[in-house]
């Protein structure tokens, strides 16, 4: 007995040990990381106020001389300097959180548990697995440069939304690299569009405008101020995929100028008014820019979620923030809201995502339009 508890006291010393060891050298390399990259005010540096301890992390908390904000190189430069991820954080203290372990480089799509309705798994981050609900925010914008991972988060978040709703989802996917990426998917009975070229997607966005119109009307015909106090039992996913493609260009023909004017105007129509009526548009680029991301469609789509891109400035464009340019891995991304998380975005197979929605396809056009809800309006395109 005696030796048994004499045992226990000596393991709990020894975790005691190692945590004061822990934070004591994370708080030296801290202190040596201000020194060397100058952040103080006129030779005063941060002191240490408190050290916090949680099962994933410990954070230091620094009072900071006045006139001393926060830096956007701190982050990036402790992480490298400690080795572990590093959250930095600004809120009249400075926040530095050190996690104890590193984000793996992928999570299965499998891993994650489904909330239901209109919430899809972002990734997992630091803290544990992170969702998104479409109806609190409907609008999101998906940046990220080519081969980081982009296309299969947005592959990933349609067979959640199928698999969660297979008869109240509709996606409107407008791929403008080719109709490549989702032609696969356009027998998929939820899918109502897969437009590959500007007619299509100026013909679809034109269905989707008219649809808002109605549901407007009805919500109001019954006083309800949403789709969700209206009980519309359908939400309808505007998938575009790449936006850069619908900016007017020289090298476009006339006509293909006035259908991507046409676009513009009801990407933007959709982003300010539809939203609550039960239309969400996902709003994926590789170029993030002011011309691209305009302030109407920034000002609305309040969810961003940014792979890795080129340069702090398309990281500034996509998330108001640098730190998008320096992500490691691929599938690895900031997703944003009012706070701000790194996720490691759940990976799905082209098989995987086969396997799972597989059983919605419809054989040939005829027999989907008789599978969905019938709607005067749907057409078929791709
Ligand atoms: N969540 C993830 N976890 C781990 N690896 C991923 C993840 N997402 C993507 N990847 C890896 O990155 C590769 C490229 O992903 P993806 O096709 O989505 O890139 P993309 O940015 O959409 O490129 P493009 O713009 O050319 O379509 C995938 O084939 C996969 O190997």
């Amino acid at each position: 007995m005696i030796v048994e508890s004499i045992g226990i006291s000596l393991c709990i010393s020894g975790l005691l040990f190692s945590a004061v060891r822990k934070t004591t050298l994370d708080q030296q390399k801290i202190q040596h990381t201000f020194k060397n990259i100058d952040y103080d005010a006129k030779g005063y540096a941060p002191t240490l106020l408190k050290t916090i301890k949680k099962d994933s992390y410990f954070e230091y908390v620094y009072n900071v001389p006045y006139g001393l904000i926060d830096d956007d190189k701190l982050q990036p430069v402790l992480q490298k300097t400690l080795d572990k991820p590093v959250h930095v954080y600004f809120d009249g203290k400075l926040h530095v959180r050190v996690y104890h372990k590193k984000l793996k480089d992928r999570y299965n799509y499998d891993m994650f548990e489904s909330l239901g309705g209109w919430t899809i798994p972002v990734g997992m981050a630091q803290e544990g697995v992170v969702y998104h609900d479409f109806d609190t925010i409907p609008h999101m914008v998906v940046a990220g440069s080519t081969t980081w991972g982009k296309t299969v988060f947005m592959k990933m978040l349609m067979t959640h939304l199928i698999e969660n709703n297979p008869d109240g989802v509709e996606f409107y996917i407008l791929d403008l690299k080719g109709g490549l990426a989702f032609h696969r998917y356009r027998n998929l009975k939820q899918v109502k569009v897969v437009a590959g070229d500007y007619k299509e997607s100026a013909k679809a966005l034109k269905m989707v405008k008219r649809d808002i119109k109605k549901d407007m009307d009805y919500l109001k015909s019954i006083d309800a101020e949403n789709a969700k106090e209206g009980n519309l039992p359908t939400r309808k996913f505007i998938i575009i995929d790449e936006a850069g493609e619908l900016k007017p260009e020289k090298s476009m023909s006339d006509t293909d100028k006035e259908y991507a004017k046409d676009c513009q105007s009801i990407m933007n129509h959709i982003a300010r008014v539809a939203g609550q009526v039960g239309y969400k548009m996902i709003f994926g680029t590789q170029y993030p820019t002011k011309e691209i991301l305009d302030s109407q469609i920034k000002a609305n789509a309040v969810a961003r979620v940014a792979f890795r891109l080129v340069t702090s400035v398309q990281s500034g464009v996509a998330i108001d923030q640098s730190g998008a340019e320096t992500l490691e891995y691929p599938g690895r991304a900031i997703y944003k809201t009012v706070k701000e998380h790194i996720v490691q975005t759940p990976f799905i197979t082209k098989f995987e995502m086969q396997e799972k929605l597989r059983r919605y396809e419809v054989n040939d056009d005829t027999t989907r339009e008789e599978s969905t809800t019938p709607r005067t309006d749907t057409i078929t395109i791709g």
